[in-house]
């Protein structure tokens, strides 16, 4: 849970007894009055709102004592939840090899249609085989087991192949600020929800904030995950200005100390540009609050998309600068290749993936846990979950 903070080297938090003290709930923070859910913030005057001093430092998040991928059942859900993306992928490269003697042209052409046929995209996929030609010419290699861990090993470099520090780092000061986008229905609200209960349960304050003002669903949604995770909901009416939302709920965080804010955004608007527009103004009204925020553009892509999801990312970046990608439903999909055709094209980093609808069906995203789980077979999950929960400890 919350790999990204916990996976730093150095905390920049510091360890004296007051801060501890700092890092408890904010006077009225969810955990401590529960019905703390409300459709309107306290502060709405700009003027009070922006100079409103923080009532605290802000808290860095406790990293959980156990890595969530030493636990092997862990893992191995993980690995069920990629049945389909395993079942077209690696377990197809496996009948391919089976019995296979040799590594010819035939084989690489078959392995070529796997690769394009599970999402790994034209480019990568070509890529990807001109990396294992080479290596096999270079190395004189002849059994297809060899080649399938090349192809493991160069998967594995592209989910890693990331220009960005694929850890977060929470602020010194003020709340951690993350601003959710992509477009409708590739799962947001839910992964908003998702990560909220990983900060909650990491005993970390929480305001949502429903910039999503176009559709009135998508507030209730985000209401009903406030109420599951005990955390403020920062929400106006429908229709109502989202720049107008974010500027309150900013206000509210700073001057309440919370330690995390987490805003939903739109996915549809009358037009592309108009909704690029709206972004860009959000992430204006965060920046004049905060200086260093947004701290984290985290773009959610439905993999079941596919390619789709590439073109999604290259506009919504080139429009307001994305840090981090979510990729969600990869339980419902064949087409798991799209990881690695997101980190090579892209060069983003992925934060998260989803897994399932429920609440803990986001995991923190972890390359070698990923292509492990990935090239598991049934009957060495255990074993692979062991060897992690070894090289762990
Ligand atoms: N199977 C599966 N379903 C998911 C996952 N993440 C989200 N969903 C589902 O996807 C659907 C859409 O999710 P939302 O969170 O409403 O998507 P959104 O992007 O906020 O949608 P808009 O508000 O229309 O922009 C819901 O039914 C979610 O339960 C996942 O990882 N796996």
């Amino acid at each position: 849970m919350l790999g990204w903070f916990r996976k730093k080297k150095k905390s920049p938090f510091p360890d004296s007894p007051e801060d501890d003290a700092s890092r408890q709930q904010p006077a009225d923070a969810p955990g401590e009055e529960p019905d703390a859910t409300i459709e309107e913030p306290e502060i709405t005057d700009p003027a009070v709102a922006q100079t409103a001093p923080p009532t605290k430092p802000p808290a860095a998040v406790v990293p959980p004592e156990k890595p969530e991928k030493s636990s092997p059942s862990i893992f191995k859900k993980l690995s069920e939840r990629l049945a389909r993306t395993r079942e077209s992928f690696t377990q197809r490269i496996d009948e391919l090899f089976l019995g296979k003697k040799q590594i010819d042209a035939a084989l690489f052409d078959e392995l070529e249609e796997i690769l394009v046929t599970a999402d790994l995209g034209i480019a990568t996929t070509m890529e990807l085989l001109e990396t294992a030609r080479r290596q096999v010419k270079r190395d004189n290699l002849s059994d297809p087991q060899q080649l399938k861990h090349i192809i493991k090993d160069a998967l594995k470099s592209y989910l890693t192949a990331t220009n960005r520090p694929a850890e977060l780092v929470m602020p010194q000061q003020g709340p951690f600020v993350m601003m959710v986008v992509g477009v409708n229905g590739v799962g947001k609200t839910t992964t908003i929800g998702k990560i909220g209960a990983k900060f909650h349960a990491a005993g970390r304050s929480v305001l949502l904030v429903a910039a999503d003002t176009f559709r009135a669903a998508a507030i209730s949604q985000l209401k009903i995950w406030g109420e599951r995770n005990d955390a403020r909901v920062i929400a106006q009416h429908e229709g109502a200005d989202p720049s107008s939302v974010v500027f309150d709920a900013m206000a509210m965080a700073v001057s309440k100390g919370y330690d995390v804010v987490l805003i939903d955004t739109a996915g549809r608007l009358h037009t592309r540009a108009n909704l690029m527009d709206e972004l860009k103004k959000i992430k204006r009204v965060i920046t004049k609050q905060l200086p260093d925020a947004p701290h984290e553009v985290l773009l959610v892509i439905d993999a079941t998309t596919g390619q789709n999801g590439i073109s999604q990312a290259t506009l919504f970046n080139e429009a307001i600068g994305v840090t981090g990608i979510a990729l969600t439903k990869l339980d419902g999909t064949a087409k798991g290749g799209i990881v690695a055709n997101i980190t090579r094209e892209l060069q983003l980093p992925i934060r998260f993936i989803g897994v399932g609808e429920k609440i803990d069906d986001l995991r923190d995203f972890d390359a070698d846990e990923f292509i492990e789980a990935l090239f598991a077979t049934e009957s060495d999950d255990d074993h692979s979950s062991d060897q992690l929960h070894t090289s762990e400890s």
